[in-house]
């Protein structure tokens, strides 16, 4: 059912707010996700879905300080949103954003938001409190104008930070709304939250109330919308993929994340694992993973935004399963590739001379010299120290111009070594 909320404010320009007071669309949910933290490992945690409503956006008020005036763009005033209420279930920065970031996966998938924070067309209130372990929680301040994934958590852990210090120092917290500064990392009070506002609800009498039909198997009508029916719309959702991706392709649950982390990612593994059945699903994994995405993250780059086709990424993984190419090779490949995106692989491999040295002649002739060059690391070895062989190897590799056959090399070098001990 909808109702009618009322307050005066230059971006509500009807003086009220169509939402759901009464029964809200739905009720006691729950969402279970990854919470990944760089260099810890991925845990699962579970949240409970207090409750979703539909309700109308709001324009937005722009203040400017400088100016001293404020200024209000109307054009979302109206349109219809939904808002998602948690339960106080989280821990951590990290947390609240792995939620927010399956959140997103899951919108984007059922193609009902863009979720870019950046335009407003996802926007998050994180609410804080502190407390000691098996008392009630704490009093909370609810912070406000977050406005990218990487916000939420540096807002939240700032704030867990700035409540811990207000109680150590002998202050309290009061009940307030902060606002995140982004540039400056704090969050500052905007207002306080202690009044209890009259926003005198009334039923809304230009909607009426949306019936739902929750028996299983049941088909829409124009009068009940079929919960069932609309649940057979739904496209697989993350953790399904995950799910999946392990079980189909035999992926570890990391690889699985980024994958589903990175629909586009997703989209390559999926085409290049299809059409190179003869290459390990890990081989394509490993190269779009650490190779594709690392050179994207390192040039703050989206990986939609990169320049490479399915095609020639498929060249590439062809090239490092037959052995045609390194992975120096393919590296450089990406690199080229993004900087001149007509170039086919083919002609690239032959121009920069990129194609992997495998002649076992060739090879040995290295192995000897990388030796010659090496004489306390060959010392090392033949002590005992297996390590060593790790500074003769990256000799070889010098020499070679980043293009000998590693495994060979190895090889190579151990039965050369090994033989010179006898
Ligand atoms: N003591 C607490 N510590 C941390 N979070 C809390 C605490 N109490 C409630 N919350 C969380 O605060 C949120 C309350 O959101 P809700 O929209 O219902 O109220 P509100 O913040 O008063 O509303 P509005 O955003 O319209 O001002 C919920 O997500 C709830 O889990």
């Amino acid at each position: 059912m909808f109702d009618r909320k009322h307050y005066f404010y230059a971006d509500l320009p009807n003086g009220y707010q169509i939402t759901q007071q009464r029964a809200a669309l739905a009720n006691n949910g729950k969402m279970s996700f990854p919470v990944i933290t760089p260099g810890k490992k991925v845990y699962y945690k579970s949240v409970q879905l207090l409750q979703l409503q539909l309700e109308q956006d709001s324009g937005k008020s722009l203040h400017d300080e400088q100016l001293k005036r404020s200024l209000v763009d109307l054009n979302r005033a109206g349109l219809p949103l939904m808002e998602l209420v948690f339960a106080p279930d989280l821990e951590t920065g990290e947390e609240a954003a792995s939620l927010v970031k399956e959140l997103m996966l899951i919108l984007r998938r059922l193609q009902t938001c863009s979720c870019k924070m950046e335009e407003g067309a996802l926007r998050v209130d994180a609410n804080i409190s502190i407390h000691q372990e098996g008392d009630p929680l704490g009093v909370r301040t609810e912070v406000k104008n977050i406005g990218s994934v990487r916000s939420i958590s540096q807002a939240i852990t700032y704030e867990i930070h700035r409540q811990l210090d207000t109680v150590a120092e002998g202050g309290a917290i009061t009940n307030e709304t902060r606002s995140w500064d982004a540039e400056n990392r704090r969050t500052v009070a905007m207002r306080d939250k202690e009044v209890l506002q009259d926003y005198r609800f009334m039923p809304e009498p230009n909607l009426p109330p949306l019936h739902l039909n929750l028996k299983p198997g049941s088909k829409s009508t124009e009068e009940l919308v079929s919960v069932a029916a609309l649940s057979e719309e739904i496209p697989e959702l993350p953790e399904d993929t995950r799910q999946r991706l392990v079980e189909q392709y035999q992926l570890n649950a990391e690889t699985a994340i980024i994958l589903v982390n990175e629909p586009i990612l997703l989209a390559y593994f999926v085409n290049i694992t299809r059409d190179l059945s003869e290459v390990p699903t890990k081989v394509t994994s490993n190269f779009l993973i650490n190779d594709l995405l690392t050179y994207c993250h390192k040039s703050n780059l989206n990986v939609e935004d990169c320049s490479i086709t399915a095609n020639d990424l498929k060249s590439i993984v062809k090239g490092l399963h037959t052995e045609q190419i390194n992975l120096q090779a393919a590296r450089q490949l990406i690199q080229l590739l993004h900087t001149s995106p007509t170039a086919k692989v083919k002609e690239l491999i032959e121009q920069h001379s990129l194609e992997q040295i495998c002649d076992l002649e060739t090879i040995e002739a290295y192995c000897q010299q990388a030796i010659v060059n090496q004489p306390k690391a060959v010392q090392q070895y033949h002590k005992g120290k297996a390590k060593a062989l790790f500074a003769i190897v990256g000799e070889v590799a010098k020499i070679s111009g980043q293009k000998a056959n590693m495994k060979s090399v190895v090889a190579c070098l151990e039965q050369m070594l090994n033989s010179a001990k006898k």
